[in-house]
């Protein structure tokens, strides 16, 4: 029962153990992940196994939640909670003052041929009064095509976030990625018009991919550019599947992240940019996170009973990293919501901060500030 493993996580929570909820898109069932002390676990390598919470800077830790206990249940909530009417704050022009100089900076930037791209972002301050799993039931309840996750470790916080973004899907040696960008509001069920910046600002992160992962992997094919919905609003996404060589998953996963999607192209300049110049931390916030390395038996042949059936059985690893979007950090009376967008020669700075204030809606609308 859903009450049950929220039973279990709340206990956590007031015995400050590490715990994580999440949900895959489309599936409907919730998993637990139970760390039975509190160290903090580092990944080194992207060999080991567990739930990987990764931060935008890989020169920061990304932490390993060790899976002490796993329990899984059917997502059949508790009651249908509607999403709260509150959309971001509009009018908060000192902000809005700094972001659109900060865009200009990137634009003047982009002008001298610095980068083509990069991804700047911003953190939103939020009253927030609510119990943490009434906020997670709403985004189980409204994002139920998203990774919807609710992280805590006691030396690190807690963030919860709806993700639409898979970094990297993999399963033994075959995978998948994706590129996501272009953002439009969704109205009705009309199907959106693109423009050029916004195919073009897709297209930076699809080429991207090829070229970060040509010399890593043995094939890579993409599917068709296609509109996705995520919440309120539209992506542009192509799709991409690959074979990688044996044990090459963390190269192709450093080779992956960031992608253009969350900071820009060619790759170090922007980062570059976005470092000195965005002016808060992002921790986590563009990281990534999910399984790490599963392990997962494959039987070859059930049919053949007289062989040793170790001779049938192999054990493939899988994994499953989502980008770390439309996500929040939670302290005890409020919540930073972060959001960003792709910014190109053609951007125009007012739309971009129409675009961040779209996207915090994705968690303003599962917040109760009362
Ligand atoms: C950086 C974010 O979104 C990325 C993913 C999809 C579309 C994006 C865009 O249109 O700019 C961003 O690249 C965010 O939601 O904070």
């Amino acid at each position: 029962m859903v009450q049950e493993l929220f039973d279990r996580a709340a206990n956590c929570l007031k015995e400050q153990l590490p715990f994580v909820l999440y949900s895959k898109p489309n599936e409907t069932e919730l998993v637990g992940v139970f760390q039975n002390n509190d160290t903090i676990h580092k990944v080194n390598d992207f060999t080991e196994t567990g739930f990987v919470f990764a931060p935008f800077d890989l020169n920061s830790d990304a932490i390993l939640l060790k899976m002490d206990a796993v329990e899984k249940v059917p997502l059949n909530l508790l009651h249908e909670i509607l999403p709260i009417e509150r959309d971001s704050p509009k009018n908060n022009t000192e902000e809005k003052v700094r972001y659109v100089k900060l865009i200009s900076n990137a634009i003047n930037h982009i002008d001298e041929g610095d980068f083509n791209k990069v991804v700047l972002s911003r953190k939103i301050e939020v009253d927030c009064k609510d119990d943490y799993f009434e906020i997670y039931q709403r985004i189980l309840n409204v994002y139920k095509k998203a990774f919807c996750y609710f992280w805590y470790h006691p030396k690190i916080g807690t963030w919860m976030g709806a993700t639409p973004e898979i970094l990297v899907k993999s399963n033994g040696s075959q995978f998948t990625t994706m590129s996501l960008a272009g953002t439009q509001n969704s109205v009705g069920n009309d199907a959106p018009k693109w423009e050029e910046k916004e195919l073009h600002e897709q297209q930076l992160v699809t080429d991207y991919i090829f070229d970060a992962l040509k010399d890593k992997v043995i094939s890579l094919n993409s599917s068709e550019r296609e509109s996705v919905r995520a919440g309120q609003l539209w992506h542009l996404r192509t799709e991409m599947k690959g074979t990688f060589a044996p044990n090459k998953f963390g190269d192709v996963l450093k080779a992956l992240h960031p992608t253009p999607a969350v900071c820009g192209s060619p790759l170090q300049n922007a980062k570059k940019f976005i470092l000195e110049n965005e002016l808060y931390d992002r921790t986590f916030y563009t990281g990534f996170l999910g399984e790490l390395n599963m392990k997962s038996e494959l039987s070859r042949n059930r049919n053949r009973r007289n062989q040793e059936n170790s001779a049938y059985r192999s054990v493939m690893k899988t994994s499953e990293l989502y980008v770390n979007l439309r996500c929040m950090q939670l302290f005890k009376d409020k919540a930073e919501i972060y959001v960003g967008g792709g910014i190109t020669a053609d951007s125009i700075s007012e739309k971009e901060w129409e675009e961040t204030a779209l996207k915090s809606n994705t968690m303003f609308r599962v917040l109760d500030g009362k």
